[in-house]
């Protein structure tokens, strides 16, 4: 670190662990004096900024409309060019690379995915292997294993186009398409902006989970703020000239804004923020009979009855939520039925608290399935939400 870098104010992140231990496979990232001038303007969009991003963290990008977000993250992949300054990919400098093989290197997703329209989902995110010239064989692989990734069936959405996906498939393809060359490096712009608020609930849980799992270096641009409190490991407040105010962990922010003007955009809601950092996965959840589909009806409802339970959580036969009856429908059944209940309230256990609260409110429905990476983790009521904000409440103001 430079003593520059110290000076112009906290722009380093501590050496603070992740929120989990992660295996890493992203690099870091360094920014030195990076400045653009846009022609015309009298202030600099972006005044001589400097950052540090470690390695395999997710930085989140917060700050007013006109700020300079856009323009910083997209100097990272010189789809702006920068006026001054430098930028490190680890320790080499790329700023002078030619922005071709730079952009083979950062994985990008947009918002509504940035999927081409004439192209298949398999040929959108087999692109850029295409370009490194990856025989057919490994690029129908990779695709395959990517939409796997990303909760897409191939057979089912392979040969598909984009319009005949949802907003939130589309996204997810845009997320395989981007990580298709394995980039140490993602950026993503607003990637969720334009979905409704259940399935940008569910596309984060997934890039969590895919983060988990994969480590990369991400930048993310939000407007956002639980978004950004759920998903960073470190967020970055920015004012005018993408100035940076404050660069520290979603915890520290909410708990202590640097300035007045963090805490106005942190908002009066603080308190209820720090549920968004209460993740579902850290409160005690109800362990529910489970019952799988063609199952005896009657010997289920004995089951349950007997644990003192009014109803069951149904799963498939890959151990996947389908619906949630009670004893009195089930005892309506011969077998368990396989109904797929779309409605069903599901989050996973790297949800937070307000996700749930969310989905409850969405499906009408006082409790919601809690699924892990082997099924069902448990299910949580409405009141195991209200006890955790009675306790965060508690906690903060006294
Ligand atoms: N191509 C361009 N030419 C001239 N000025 C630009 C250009 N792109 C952005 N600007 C200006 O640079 C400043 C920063 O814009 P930028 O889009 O980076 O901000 P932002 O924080 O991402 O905003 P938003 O949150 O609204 O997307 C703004 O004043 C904007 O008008």
């Amino acid at each position: 670190m430079s003593e520059t870098t110290a000076e112009r104010g906290g722009a380093t992140a501590a050496a603070a662990p992740t929120r989990t231990d992660r295996q890493v496979s992203g690099v870091s990232i360094r920014l030195e004096g990076v400045t653009k001038n846009y022609p015309g303007q009298a202030k600099p969009a972006v005044d001589a900024v400097d950052l540090d991003i470690p390695a395999g963290q997710m930085v989140m990008f917060v700050g007013p409309s006109g700020c300079g977000k856009t323009t910083l993250l997209k100097m990272l992949n010189r789809l702006v060019e920068p006026t001054s300054g430098k930028i490190f990919l680890g320790d080499e400098d790329v700023t002078g690379q030619d922005a071709d093989q730079l952009r083979r290197r950062i994985g990008y997703v947009i918002q509504a995915g940035g999927l081409f329209p004439h192209m298949t989902v398999g040929t959108n995110v087999g692109l850029v292997p295409g370009m490194l010239k990856w025989d057919r064989k490994r690029i129908d692989a990779r695709v395959d294993e990517l939409l796997e990734l990303v909760g897409l069936d191939p057979e089912v959405y392979r040969d598909r186009y984009p319009r005949e996906l949802s907003g939130g498939q589309q996204q997810r393809v845009g997320v395989a398409r981007a990580l298709a060359a394995d980039p140490p490096v993602l950026l993503m712009d607003e990637p969720f902006g334009a979905v409704d608020p259940i399935t940008r609930q569910r596309l984060q849980d997934e890039l969590l989970r895919i983060q988990e799992e994969l480590g990369k270096t991400i930048v993310f641009v939000t407007h956002d703020f639980d978004e950004a409190v759920k998903l960073g490991d470190r967020i970055v407040v920015f004012d005018v000239g993408a100035r940076v105010v404050q660069y520290d962990t979603p915890e520290a922010i909410l708990a202590d804004p640097a300035e007045e003007y963090v805490a106005d955009f942190v908002g009066a809601g603080a308190t209820l923020k720090q549920l968004t950092l209460t993740r579902v996965g850290d409160v005690e959840l109800l362990h529910p009979q489970q019952a799988r589909v063609g199952e005896d009806a009657a010997e289920v409802v004995r089951r349950a009855s007997a644990a003192g339970e009014k109803y069951v959580v149904v799963v498939d036969r890959r151990d996947r939520p389908i619906s949630w009856p009670s004893l009195a429908e089930l005892s309506r059944a011969t077998t368990v039925p396989d109904t797929v209940d779309e409605k069903l309230p599901v989050v996973g256990l790297r949800s937070t608290l307000n996700d749930a609260l969310d989905t409850m409110l969405a499906a009408s429905q006082g409790g919601v399935v809690v699924t892990g990476r082997d099924g069902v983790a448990g299910v949580m009521v409405v009141e195991t939400v209200m006890a955790a904000i009675q306790r965060t409440r508690d906690e903060v103001e006294g």
